[in-house]
């Protein structure tokens, strides 16, 4: 589990991160240590290589039925692409800790 001063992501996100195209992140009870008001460093999960910090700016819960079109627009991906990725990270989830994050 990471620290809760650093997170990481596919590295396949890191362009929208950067772009600023992507501004949450869904994770599970495992990940909903953060706390708004939080900078942390984020990394690519695969190689661990350090591109950046993020400021959190707020964290909640959202079921897995609610995810909607701004979740997707948030995620920059459609919302059928969001909630496969998701199904495919977490089978079976109800339950989301929904990370709000800007780029510092
Ligand atoms: C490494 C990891 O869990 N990455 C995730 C998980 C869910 N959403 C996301 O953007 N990145």
């Amino acid at each position: 589990m990471n620290p809760p001063n650093s997170i990481t992501f596919f590295s396949r996100f890191e362009a929208d991160i950067l772009a600023g195209k992507k501004t949450i992140t869904l994770r599970d009870e495992s990940e909903s240590f953060y706390q708004a008001g939080q900078r942390v460093s984020v990394s690519n999960l695969e190689d661990g290589r350090c591109y950046g910090e993020l400021d959190i700016l707020s964290i909640s819960r959202v079921a897995f039925d609610d995810l909607n079109d701004t979740h997707a627009e948030q995620e920059n991906m459609s919302l059928a692409e969001l909630k496969t990725l998701i199904r495919q990270i977490y089978p079976g989830i109800e339950a989301l800790y929904l990370i709000h994050f800007k780029l510092v």
